[in-house]
């Protein structure tokens, strides 16, 4: 379109009108066209960032086919003997020697590697070996601490600076920087730290021009993205490190894998194309299981005792719980049963967090029963078991916590508490993070798998192939193989519209657990559809089969607010709204729970008799399998279209119908502006407050029930 074409329009005093409606034309075309462009440069925009992410992936592998175990390197001599003499270390673990060679040689790289496979070490070697001082970038100041007793243990020089350091040890730190003469080799600080201290600085870029900024160490370095599990945000400052001080190395380390964080944290550290070391992140000795958990409370707390008492017998153990109240209380009614265990939270006060710490490394406490503030620098060897008494909120979540257990590799057990209740309880708290309701789905759906290697799903999370030998029959499902049934979950799936058909258009909304209720034919009378009762289904199957179509789109969660809490609702999902049927489901035949073989110990045997849970006990396979075969005779009285399920229009008509009514209520969906978010946040503090360590210090305080209680003497 030119010019001409526009002016060509003339004005038509005559008839203003018809002037006007060419003109709107024109400007209709017009729109259309730029429309296309818009569509074609988002395209490209696209392809550049495919094609740049391409050349430094490119980059990278170059650098990771250098040899970088080569043991000639002109530090390799000192890098041995410091292994050797200092850190006692006998022989470097895979990926080790490479990731020191590389930093050495002043080359960015970003380790990844599983909990407790070694990381520290990558980068506090080659400080000692190195001129000048390695700056480490550390998100917590419990686990800088940890490391600073180890290192000053073994008589290297190193400090930390945070928020609670004296003027004095600032003043300290800060001179030792720019004296030549120091032999201070490692300094520790919090990345709010570096944002935030001019001074600070100040002193690094003195270092830094007196050739004695050795490298900078980025501990947790996944929690510079968004897309990771812990996102920091003062960690975005570090972007401006590479450019403020060239020549000086960086090392990110971490324990998350997913490719896309990785090439985030690339991009935001302005390192793409950097060298990359990933170990692998099988852990042999760990046996993965996910087991049912109770409906009440009470029974849970028997199971757990079971446990305790039973098969984990005398071993020392983690029970994560979702919050804090839950942890709280989890410790009160196991202590009623006479179990030695202690609570762990953020909200406990400093010295009692660590005296239940102590306690527990010791063996006084069986077990903790902790939130996820208990994480980062736990380095008990001999863990023999993490329970999660409510799913993690993401797979990385659930595999760093649950990769506690067996550090000293001897078998463990990893054991998930599923239930589709905790799904909701989750995902109100995560939905407004970027990427929380596909993370924490992703985790359910390894708990609702019913044949998988556990392993597998875990590998497929990380981008690694694992096969089947790799498992080594260490999972409930490998250990128990089980015969593979694909059932169609079409008739399933038109029920529960039917039912939140009928809901919607008497202007009732519902939770998970009162669709599934109606699903089963309980609930609210008058809100029942009796052509979609599920008839002989049992409850966990139907639990596991609304979180799949929740996985699968079928359904989808809607979020409220109130001013107390956030509830989730379900709601048809793009699937359903587009008229599609939901995927098959495969499931199991026959689910043993493995735990009787699993442990050979004669502890666990002297309990065989008295600690099986029921839900444990090996049931007739008819029994189990209550999920409906694919049956294209199958017969049911609702409307059905040509191949016996509901048509799509047929469907859609449900979908209508509850549209209509959903627009009379107006609805606050997933995207919420980040006022919302905190406002969230706080309505959540007053009855199940998450529990995060990295959270900062906006958190509210609250009183502590049990923390006098603490003290194992009073058991
Ligand atoms: N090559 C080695 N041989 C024997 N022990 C080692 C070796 N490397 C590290 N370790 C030990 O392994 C334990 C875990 O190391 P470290 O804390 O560095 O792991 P990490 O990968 O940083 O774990 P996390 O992700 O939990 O922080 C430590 O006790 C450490 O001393």
């Amino acid at each position: 379109m030119d010019d001409c074409e526009v002016v060509s329009i003339k004005d038509n005093c005559q008839d203003p009108e018809s002037t006007l409606k060419q003109v709107e034309i024109e400007i209709r075309k017009v729109t259309q066209e730029l429309q296309i462009l818009d569509g074609r440069k988002v395209k490209l925009v696209a392809r550049r960032e495919k094609l740049k992410d391409a050349i430094q992936q490119q980059k990278s592998a170059k650098l990771a086919k250098k040899d970088w175990d080569r043991q000639d390197f002109s530090w390799s001599k000192e890098l041995e003997n410091i292994q050797k003499t200092v850190f006692k270390v006998d022989k470097l673990r895979a990926h080790q020697l490479p990731t020191m060679n590389a930093t050495m040689s002043g080359v960015d790289a970003i380790l990844i590697m599983p909990t407790g496979g070694g990381k520290s070490l990558c980068f506090q070697l080659p400080a000692l070996v190195s001129k000048g001082i390695t700056l480490v970038v550390t998100p917590l100041v419990s686990l800088m601490e940890d490391q600073l007793m180890g290192l000053r243990n073994r008589g290297v020089q190193a400090a930390m600076l945070s928020a609670n350091s004296t003027r004095d040890e600032v003043n300290t730190v800060h001179n030792d920087m720019t004296n030549a003469n120091s032999q201070l080799k490692l300094v520790y600080v919090t990345p709010e730290k570096l944002a935030k201290s001019k001074r600070f600085m100040s002193k690094v870029q003195k270092m830094h021009q007196m050739g004695r900024f050795a490298r900078l160490a980025i501990d947790e370095v996944h929690c510079c993205s968004q897309w990771g599990h812990d996102f920091r945000p003062d960690y975005k400052f570090l972007g401006i490190m590479r450019k403020m001080f060239p020549g000086t190395p960086i090392i990110g380390l971490t324990a998350t894998a997913t490719s896309r964080v990785i090439q985030d944290v690339q991009k935001i550290l302005n390192i793409s194309g950097c060298l990359i070391l990933k170990a692998s992140f099988n852990r042999p000795n760990l046996f993965y299981e996910v087991r049912l958990k109770p409906q009440s409370q009470a029974e849970c707390v028997t199971q757990l005792q079971h446990m305790l008492e039973g098969e984990f017998r005398g071993k020392s153990g983690i029970i994560y719980t979702m919050t804090i109240k839950d942890a709280e209380e989890l410790v009160l009614e196991l202590r009623k049963k006479g179990l030695r265990v202690a609570p762990y939270h953020a909200q406990l006060a400093a010295e009692l967090r660590s005296k239940v710490h102590r306690r527990w490394v010791e063996n006084e406490y069986q077990a903790v029963v902790a939130t996820i503030a208990f994480g980062m620098g736990i380095d008990k060897p001999d863990v023999r078991y993490v329970i999660h008494h409510c799913i993690s909120k993401s797979m990385e979540n659930f595999y760093q916590e649950s990769g506690r257990a067996g550090r000293d590799g001897e078998k463990a057990q990893c054991i998930v508490f599923w239930r589709f209740a905790d799904l909701t309880r989750q995902s109100t708290m995560v939905f407004t993070e970027q990427t929380g309701l596909e993370n924490l789905y992703g985790l359910v759906s390894y708990c609702i798998d019913g044949v998988r290697c556990r392993r597998n799903i875990i590998a497929d999370h990380f981008d690694e192939r694992w096969e089947s030998s790799d498992c080594g029959r260490m999972c409930d499902h490998c250990h128990t193989p089980q015969e593979h049934e694909t059932v169609d979950l079409t008739t399933y799936g038109e029920q529960l519209l039917m039912i939140l058909g009928k809901s919607a258009s008497m202007d009732q909304r519902l939770t998970g657990q009162k669709l599934i209720d109606l699903f089963m034919g309980k609930g609210t009378p008058k809100l029942r559809v009796q052509e979609a009762i599920a008839k002989g289904l049992r409850r966990d199957r139907a639990e596991s089969i609304v979180a799949f179509f929740l996985i699968d789109g079928f359904l989808r969660e809607d979020f409220h607010f109130t001013p107390y809490n956030t509830i989730s609702y379900i709601l048809p999902g793009p699937k359903a709204e587009a008229g599609l049927a939901p995927s098959n489901m495969t499931i199991g035949r026959v689910k043993k729970l493995p735990e009787l073989e699993f442990n050979s110990s004669n502890e666990c045997k002297d309990n065989k008799k008295t600690n099986v849970d029921p839900s444990t006990k090996k049931r007739k396979v008819d029994d189990m399998l209550k999920i409906k075969k694919t049956d294209k005779n199958t017969k049911s009285s609702m409307p059905k279209g040509r191949n016996g399920h509901l048509s799509s229009r047929e469907i859609s008509k449900v979908k209508v119908n509850h549209k209509v009514t959903n627009n009379e209520s107006p609805k606050i969906t997933k995207t919420c502006t980040s006022s919302s978010k905190s406002m969230i946040q706080d309505s959540k503090c007053d009855d199940s407050e998450s529990d995060n360590d990295l959270a900062g210090p906006s958190k509210r305080k609250r009183v502590i029930t049990i923390e006098d209680s603490s003290d194992a003497s009073d058991i």
